[in-house]
């Protein structure tokens, strides 16, 4: 049992990393896809699962978890590992993100953000201190920042303002995180698309000699050769000891081409959302069960495949429930789409260690496009 925070680069092929960070609720190996658990559960799946398709770790979000059930609740309750009956790390954004896209936000300053909740209008007021408060409150073995996040297209002066207000509010975070060693508090990388505000943000956050670094402010509708631009500027300032991850993103190809650049850490709502929406993520390509060809198709997803949704069912099942809106056609969907992205980040751990990362990377893409 590891009572600290540490993470040890095991190979490393270009720019990829495979690494692990210990701590004491378990090790996470590196590249790793973090299912996203919003409000204490990853949708549509029992965490027994999450966890036998091979999560080291799930997200939660402080923003939806303050509001319902309440953070001191949570608390009372024994913590969200408790709570959620996952005893395996836990890592929680800050609110920052959520504030801006799901709230209704009436201010932002220095001191903080000012919102009403998206679930009843109540108003909420929360500082970077009360981000980590809430964190801590839950029991969260890795903490975010508090960040403004803003929407692009944006003027530079504002992405400036708000990459320098970040970066105010890291140190305000990790003043009140301070000295947890068996938990980390990650800074966030702002800047927008200004490979000059990205440095800056880097470099300064590089000084403060955080335990980990994530990218923020990307995967928010910006081509994706503009996300992959701001890595290659970000990444080669963050600490090369330290682990990297790239908030919100993504598709599998979007995976693959941020493992490329440096990236070590993922989260993202698109497999469990797309699951629930009739979606298949698969080493052949994306399925939409909705579609009526699929309505005598008696093959299963992938009959290769160790996950009992994608192996054992057929197409027409998975097109019937879909069409019928049953809720075991999300779960079936869900529990397959979760099954291929924990199968790609271990096809891309174990290519990483066998140093043939580009070739394999290569050998995937084309998978998808033969169909
Ligand atoms: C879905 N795209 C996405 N981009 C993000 C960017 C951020 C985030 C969450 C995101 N999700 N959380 C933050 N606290 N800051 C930056």
């Amino acid at each position: 049992m590891n009572s600290e925070f540490s993470f040890r680069l095991l190979a490393t092929d270009g720019k990829a990393r495979r690494g692990e960070i210990s701590m004491p609720r378990g090790t996470i190996r590196t590249p790793a896809f973090m299912p996203v658990g919003t409000a204490g559960t990853v949708k549509a799946m029992y965490l027994d699962q999450v966890r036998d398709l091979g999560a080291d770790i799930i997200l939660g979000n402080t923003y939806h978890l303050m509001l319902r059930p309440g953070a001191e609740r949570v608390a009372k309750l024994g913590g969200l590992h408790e709570f959620a009956r996952w005893p395996y790390p836990i890592l929680t954004d800050s609110g920052g993100f959520q504030v801006m896209s799901l709230s209704q936000l009436r201010k932002i300053s220095e001191k903080g953000v000012v919102f009403n909740s998206h679930i009843d209008g109540s108003k909420h007021e929360m500082s970077p201190e009360r981000s980590i408060e809430i964190q801590g409150l839950l029991d969260s073995d890795i903490q975010m920042q508090l960040d403004e996040c803003i929407a692009l297209p944006a003027p530079v002066s504002e992405m400036e303002r708000a990459m320098e207000m970040s970066l105010r509010w890291a140190e305000r975070c990790k003043t009140a995180f301070g000295d947890q060693p068996g938990k980390a508090m990650f800074g966030i990388v702002q800047g927008g698309d200004n490979e000059t505000l990205r440095m800056r943000s880097a470099d300064a956050l590089a000084a403060m000699n955080l335990k980990g670094y994530a990218v923020g402010g990307l995967a928010v509708g910006e081509p994706q050769d503009v996300m992959l631009a701001m890595l290659d500027v970000t990444c080669e300032r963050l600490p090369h000891e330290k682990p990297r991850y790239l908030m919100g993103v993504g598709t599998p190809d979007d995976i693959l081409k941020s493992v490329a650049r440096g990236i070590d850490m993922f989260d993202c709502v698109m497999p469990t959302r797309a699951g629930r929406h009739g979606l298949a993520f698969t080493r052949h390509g994306k399925i939409n069960l909705r579609n009526a060809r699929h309505a005598e198709d008696h093959r299963p997803l992938d009959e290769e495949s160790a996950c009992p949704a994608t192996r054992d069912y057929s197409r027409a099942y998975l097109h019937h429930l879909v069409r019928s809106n049953e809720a075991l056609g999300g779960m079936l969907l869900t529990w397959n789409n979760l099954a291929y992205y924990q199968h790609l980040m271990a096809e891309i751990r174990e290519a990483i260690a066998q140093g043939r990362f580009e070739q394999r990377a290569t050998e995937i893409t084309e998978g998808w496009q033969r169909g």
